[in-house]
């Protein structure tokens, strides 16, 4: 049993490297108030894969917001699972933003036209905020904005409580977050309300017409909370998870300039087009060596439902298991020179084998995947076309800190300026 945990609320990536290389495959840690037990390497990534429906239930790790904003996708099992996952997919999908691609480009360039000229900018304040403004239009086609501070305060804190541990749940209690609770609940009702009221004739069902009229594996009509959570759903997964990795994206960048040459003169070539983007291996290959290299997510937290035996380890009922899925990342078996930025490496190969996997394995791996990779290609791309940035504060090494997920933190700023 490990005691130093107070780690894992910085770089918990590195955490998990590190413990995997003393401790092996399968060990315990005490983080705050709960016991895990973190299972990591190869083998678990593909144990994970092969039998995480069987032995693992998510209830106790994402049931807060379920019952907090109605998002059951993470917490069912088996076909229920399966059937939500075949509603939400069509509403989270790479080809609706193609349908809303000028919008999204609009915006995103709006937003970089702002920063110009600023000596100090936030980086992943400033891309939660791009990353909300994204997503919102590409899955509602409205802007969701003036909801953006409240959107974020409360999914922070639920994380924080059901998933970190860093709060008792008594904390959701708290007048202040119920207040943001209800107004993020309003919006997504009225939202449902709105487009129930007008429907669109044309263009491709976004999530909004997903939630409205998906029935469940039984062909019953979802309740109404569920329904909210699906009109949610993009935010609550999407908007730290890309803003983490678009700020990564510009920390490799700087670290990088070689990489940054060869991703800006890519991205000059010619104009974004949403065909164009899946023909720029640099870009791609940027995307793809940060997810590897500082994985946003780089673990599923599960409990053991049915006793299993695991590397030599009977894992009992009841335990909190934390699936170190990012540990073959660093694994020079995997990845030779695991430490070096590498944009050409073979991720495709990677990926089938299961030890690259910063979207997960398994039943619950991430639907907005085809989404996020397209999205930030897009984005440094554009980026990279119109401005050129460097660190407010040179001399400052990167400090990774997990609100809960890993990312640069406040201290990370830029001076942006105009090409
Ligand atoms: C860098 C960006 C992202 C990363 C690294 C990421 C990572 C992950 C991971 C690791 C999981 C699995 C969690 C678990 O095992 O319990 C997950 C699930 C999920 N993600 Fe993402 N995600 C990203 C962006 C997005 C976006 C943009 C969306 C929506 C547009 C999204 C929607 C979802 C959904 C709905 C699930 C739940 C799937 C299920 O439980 O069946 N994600 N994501």
């Amino acid at each position: 049993m490990l005691g130093n945990a107070l780690r894992m609320m910085g770089d918990v990536q590195q955490f998990f490297v590190d413990t995997y290389r003393e401790m092996g495959p399968a060990y315990r840690v005490r983080a705050l108030n709960q016991a895990f037990v973190i299972l990591a390497g190869e083998r678990a990534n593909r144990f994970l894969l092969e039998h995480g429906d069987e032995v693992f239930s998510s209830e106790e790790s994402f049931g807060g917001l379920n019952r907090e904003f109605g998002m059951r996708v993470h917490v069912l099992r088996g076909r229920p699972h399966r059937h939500l996952r075949k509603v939400l997919a069509g509403g989270l999908s790479r080809d609706l933003l193609a349908a809303r691609w000028d919008e999204v480009v609009a915006e995103t360039e709006r937003t970089f036209d702002e920063w110009r000229g600023e000596k100090a900018l936030p980086v992943v304040d400033s891309f939660q905020r791009l990353a909300a403004a994204q997503l919102s239009i590409a899955l509602t086609g409205a802007s969701s904005a003036g909801r953006f501070e409240t959107l974020r305060k409360a999914f922070e804190l639920v994380l924080d409580v059901t998933i970190a541990g860093k709060w008792p749940s008594a904390t959701l209690k708290w007048p202040a977050y119920r207040r943001a609770r209800a107004e993020i609940l309003d919006f997504a009702r009225a939202a449902l309300e709105e487009r129930q009221a007008f429907p669109r004739t044309e263009g491709r069902r976004d999530l909004l017409d997903q939630a409205l009229d998906a029935v469940d594996e039984n062909g019953e009509p979802y309740p109404m909370e569920v329904r909210a959570g699906m009109a949610l759903q993009g935010y609550f997964a999407g908007i730290n998870t890309l803003a983490y990795l678009y700020s990564f994206m510009l920390h490799a960048l700087l670290r990088n300039p070689e990489v940054a040459a060869r991703v800006t003169a890519e991205a000059d070539e010619a104009p974004l087009t949403f065909e164009r983007l899946r023909a720029m291996p640099a870009a791609q290959g940027l995307t793809l060596e940060t997810l590897r290299v500082y994985p946003p997510a780089p673990g599923s937290a599960r409990t053991v439902v049915e006793d299993f035996d695991f590397e030599g380890y009977r894992i009992e009922q009841g335990r909190r298991v934390l699936v170190a899925t990012s540990v073959p990342h660093q694994l020079p078996e995997h990845f030779p020179d695991p430490g070096r930025f590498d944009i050409g490496r073979d991720f495709a190969t990677a990926r089938k084998a299961s030890v690259y996997a910063p979207f997960s394995v398994g039943s619950h791996t991430c639907l907005g995947a085809g989404m996020t990779e397209v999205l930030s290609v897009a984005t440094m791309a554009m980026l990279l076309r119109r401005l050129t940035i460097t660190p407010a504060h040179p001399d400052r090494p990167l400090r990774i800190t997990a609100t809960p997920g890993p990312n640069p933190g406040k201290r990370f700023q830029v001076r942006v300026g105009g090409r």
